[in-house]
């Protein structure tokens, strides 16, 4: 930052020396200008310090970083606010991307491969196979704008879906559909079992936009957590009679929600309750779950759509049944939806909000993930947003090989919770600790609904506080070279929900373009998938040998490296050791010598005999 003082000079050719004795005043120069009108100005700089110099286009770079130092003047910076602010008149959005100190030139350079994501996000929209690795059309975009899928039959797909889910979810509110057994006559709880995309998407609007007293409510089960389900049992308590159970899995052979689902269906048999007549299926035509639900003869099924990925499926029936059955507006949502992909269909990247946020992403995380995005909602019900995206960023842009088969180990991680809690938790970190991070700022204008707000001291109200916190945090980080966006919008509606989601789903989309990668597949979680499925042949195995030796007479208690010889498994050793610890945690095990903190002293066998396993 520069001060400046101004003398008006009464002699037309002053002889002007400047002498700096002082060490202490060694890093600021002082820069003379004399005008016409004889004004002398005294600029007093702050030296460039040794690691810093300028760099072609006259901004000064972190040889470090090769970045330049963030613009601290205020008034620059106003202007550099006014400059690249959008706005979305219609609705009500704004995106701050002043508070990243991307270059001029930088935008330059990056414009090419801004022109080819653009023409492969027309592409995408024209429906081209975007996920070459799956063969799949990308059409999430259509969800909300039927007209634009590639053909006939999408569209009347997609209307008869949504057709299909306001009238049901009418039915169920109305009471037309009735649960057999409830003495409420109508169903008052949701239970959504899924997992990944078909849950983070329902519990984030859930928790933004259902009314205080939904017309149902809804819970999760989106885990295979034994001890959470029974809790979400336990609360739902004799309310399982009157509860919509919605099973949701694009696949249909997740194992998470085929355990939840068999854990649900247990419970409502125990308590003598049909779930045929209160089960519900969202998934693919023909998936395992498809064909469950219809022998089953459950009370509905929605299709899931093979050109919609897990976690861009908001907009379709996994995110706008549950939202239709709190009574949320999903027209609202799609609108919302729909008049951001039209604003992202701009070539002009500063009329392009997604872009503008690929673009931040780039610079801030030198386009290969250097620094963490930091999600900040200001807002109670934006809690769930950063793990919404979460999943939409990292499994999208998460990746190893680019679309050339180069191996570029992609992504950026995501995390965050809320303000101004956080404030007191890592915020302390983000200021002063490892500048790892970029942060972005979710602004809600509006504090609470008109009619209610109070002073709470002269002058300020308790959302004075939240606000001032918000840019309080902002200048803050800025201070200390922190970079930040903030996307603003005026309420917390279903219109601006669908708007945020569908910023941040065209957003990714972009970025993956400029990284070359393919954000539309998860070959990695594969890998965790397989092995867990190989974890539980071996318990199969573990199971089967302790089995044998528990049925000798006497019983024969056995060591861990004989259960790995009799596996034929010497190699698998730890995880034999660790399964026979949770078996025995479990009551599954018994330790016949030793504990689990000596691995080498433990003996172990089966409390029972199975003879029938024997011989199996
Ligand atoms: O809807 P499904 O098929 O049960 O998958 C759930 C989640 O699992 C994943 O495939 C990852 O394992 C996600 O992409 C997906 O959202």
């Amino acid at each position: 930052m520069a001060s400046s003082i101004s003398l008006k000079l009464y002699s037309s050719s002053p002889t002007l020396n400047f002498h700096n004795h002082s060490p202490s005043l060694s890093p600021f120069s002082i820069r003379p200008k004399l005008t016409t009108d004889r004004t002398l100005t005294l600029s007093v700089a702050r030296e460039v310090p040794a690691e810093l110099s300028p760099i072609s286009d006259g901004a000064i770079t972190n040889q470090k970083t090769k970045k330049p130092v963030l613009e601290k003047d205020h008034i620059a910076l106003w202007h550099r606010y006014i400059e690249w602010l959008y706005q979305h008149k219609e609705l009500g959005l704004y995106i701050d991307v002043s508070r990243v100190g991307f270059t001029d030139e930088f935008v330059k350079q990056m414009e090419p491969r801004f022109e080819e994501a653009f023409r492969a996000m027309v592409e995408l929209e024209k429906g081209a196979i975007a996920n070459p690795d799956e063969g799949r059309m990308v059409g999430h975009y259509w969800l909300r704008d039927p007209n634009r899928a590639p053909n006939s039959f999408l569209k009347t797909q997609i209307q008869k879906t949504l057709e299909a889910v306001s009238n049901f979810a009418n039915d169920i509110i109305s009471a037309k559909i009735k649960p057999p057994s409830s003495p409420e006559g109508r169903f008052t709880q949701i239970l959504a079992v899924g997992i990944g995309g078909s849950a983070l998407g329902p519990q984030f609007v859930a928790e933004a936009l259902a009314p205080d007293n939904p017309p149902l409510k809804i819970r999760f089960v989106d885990n295979t957590d034994p001890a959470g389900i029974d809790h979400q049992i336990a609360q739902l308590g004799p309310e399982l009679a009157s509860t919509l159970v919605i099973v949701t899995s694009k696949s249909g052979g997740t194992p998470e929600t085929r355990n939840g689902l068999l854990e649900v269906q247990k419970a409502f048999r125990e308590a003598g309750l049909d779930f045929s007549k209160q089960g519900v299926a969202i998934t693919q035509e023909d998936s395992l779950l498809d064909n469950t639900a219809r022998i089953e003869g459950w009370l509905a099924r929605f299709p899931m759509f093979d050109w919609v990925g897990g976690r861009t499926s908001e907009m379709s029936a996994v995110g706008l049944l549950p939202a239709a059955l709190q009574g949320i507006d999903i027209k609202e949502m799609l609108i919302g939806a729909s008049l951001m992909d039209e604003a992202n269909r701009s070539t002009v990247l500063k009329n392009n909000p997604a872009a503008l946020l690929a673009l931040c992403w780039y610079w801030a995380t030198d386009g290969v993930g250097s620094k963490d995005m930091v999600i900040l909602p200001y807002k109670d019900s934006l809690l769930l947003f950063s793990r919404y995206l979460q999943q939409l960023v990292m499994e999208s842009l998460g990746k190893e090989f680019d679309l050339d088969g180069n191996r570029v180990n992609q992504g950026i991680s995501v995390y965050g919770n809320k303000g101004s809690t956080d404030q007191h938790a890592y915020i302390q970190q983000l200021r002063e600790g490892v500048p790892n991070f970029f942060a972005t700022f979710i602004e809600v204008l509006r504090d609470r609904p008109p009619g209610h707000d109070w002073e709470l001291e002269p002058g300020v109200t308790c959302g004075d506080y939240l606000f001032g916190m918000l840019q309080g945090t902002r200048s803050a980080l800025y201070a200390n070279n922190r970079e930040s966006i903030t996307v603003t919008v005026e309420e917390v509606t279903p219109r601006s929900v669908g708007a945020l989601i569908a910023l941040y789903e065209r957003a990714v989309g972009i970025y993956a373009s400029l990284v070359n990668i393919n954000a539309y597949h998860q070959p990695g979680v594969e890998a965790g998938k397989k092995a867990a499925g190989e974890v539980l042949a071996l318990q199969k195995r573990v199971l089967a040998v302790l089995n044998e030796a528990s049925c000798k007479q006497p019983v024969e208690p056995l060591t861990l490296e004989e259960v790995a010889e009799r596996c034929h498994a010497p190699d698998d050793i730890e995880m034999i050791y660790k399964i026979i610890a949770h078996m025995a945690a479990n009551d599954r095990a018994l330790i016949a010598e030793g504990n689990c903190g000596s691995p080498r002293s433990i003996k172990v066998y089966l409390g029972e005999c199975n003879v029938d396993d024997l011989y199996a």
